[in-house]
């Protein structure tokens, strides 16, 4: 891979230990001005630590990690960055309010705070304290803090987890916004939804190795199977992965079976990763079959 010094993020050759644990081997990633990068891994994949790197919070034990060309534990390099770890300690007695004004007094054009609380649908809750909000609310106030500065690159780790529907959708508008006013976001997500409606790329990580890299459709098309629907003559309703749906139809209908309400559709996402974390953990292992625990579309 040709890694250009003027990305927004490159990593090169990243590895990173922490005692035994290999949390990241060898990594290379590039990620384009403008750019919505979604990184997907299951719990310990490395994702937080390669986050935490790009952040300059950590360094590479190997390798090197380049935030628009410059070493991210420079301050300087950090300037147009934004940050929701997965945890924002907010200091628990001040107002909401208080909070964005604080962080935007940093930056020498921030968005203004009636518009930023506005865009996060925090105007109600601008005067309370941030230690009386709920989980959600604490949530989407710590998205809304890392875009205050009007930054060039986000990372989002875990940005909706906690947040119900509404709110869901709503940082969603709040982030493809961004995107579309020319911001690089890099987010991870155990919500495969979250991924799907929102990258155009998607890096599949898993014991700290990059298992795909690639656009979301070509990522989707890696699972050639397609999920058949349909309701037999007893009105069970059944369903087929197949790999040539038109022949598995052409077939039911030749031999005379009797079905209705057909419905086709291609893989998922959630299908696709169980597919290649799947294969990574075999290779991993040497054994020929592994389990990707999934719930409601969270994978935990
Ligand atoms: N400070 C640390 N000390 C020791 N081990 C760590 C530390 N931080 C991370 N690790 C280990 O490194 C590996 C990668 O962790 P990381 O937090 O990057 O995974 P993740 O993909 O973000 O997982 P999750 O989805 O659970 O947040 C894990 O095995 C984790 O236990």
């Amino acid at each position: 891979m040709t890694i250009s010094s003027t990305s927004a993020v490159t990593v090169t050759g990243v590895t990173r230990r922490f005692g035994p644990v290999l949390a990241l081997d060898d990594v290379t990633l590039e990620v384009g001005h403008g750019e919505l990068v979604g990184l997907l891994g299951p719990n310990g994949a490395g994702k937080s630590t390669l986050l935490s790197l790009v952040s300059g919070q950590r360094r590479p034990d190997a390798g090197q990690v380049r935030l628009d060309g410059r070493d991210p534990r420079d301050p300087r390099a950090r300037t147009a960055l934004g940050l929701t770890p997965q945890e924002t300690g907010l200091p628990a007695t001040l107002r909401v309010r208080e909070v964005v004004d604080f962080v935007a007094g940093h930056y020498p054009e921030p968005v203004p705070t009636d518009e930023l609380l506005d865009q996060f649908g925090l105007t109600d809750l601008g005067r309370r304290q941030t230690g009386s909000l709920s989980g959600g609310q604490k949530r989407r106030l710590a998205v809304a803090l890392s875009l205050v500065g009007r930054p060039r690159v986000v990372l989002l780790d875990e940005p909706t987890t906690g947040l119900d529907v509404s709110g869901r959708t709503a940082l969603w508008d709040a982030i493809r916004q961004y995107h579309a006013s020319g911001g690089t976001v890099l987010l991870t997500s155990h919500y495969l939804e979250e991924v799907q409606a929102l990258a155009e790329r998607v890096v599949v990580i898993d014991r700290g190795n990059v298992l795909a890299d690639d656009s979301l459709q070509a990522v989707l098309s890696r699972v050639g199977m397609r999920r058949v629907q349909l309701t037999d003559a007893e009105g069970v309703r059944r369903e087929h992965l197949v790999p040539d749906s038109d022949a598995f139809v052409r077939d039911l209908v030749t031999a005379g079976t009797p079905f209705r309400d057909l419905e086709i559709r291609g893989a998922t996402l959630e299908e696709a990763f169980g597919e290649l974390v799947g294969q990574g953990a075999e290779q991993a292992a040497g054994t020929t079959h592994a389990g990707v625990t999934t719930n409601e579309g969270a994978l935990r």
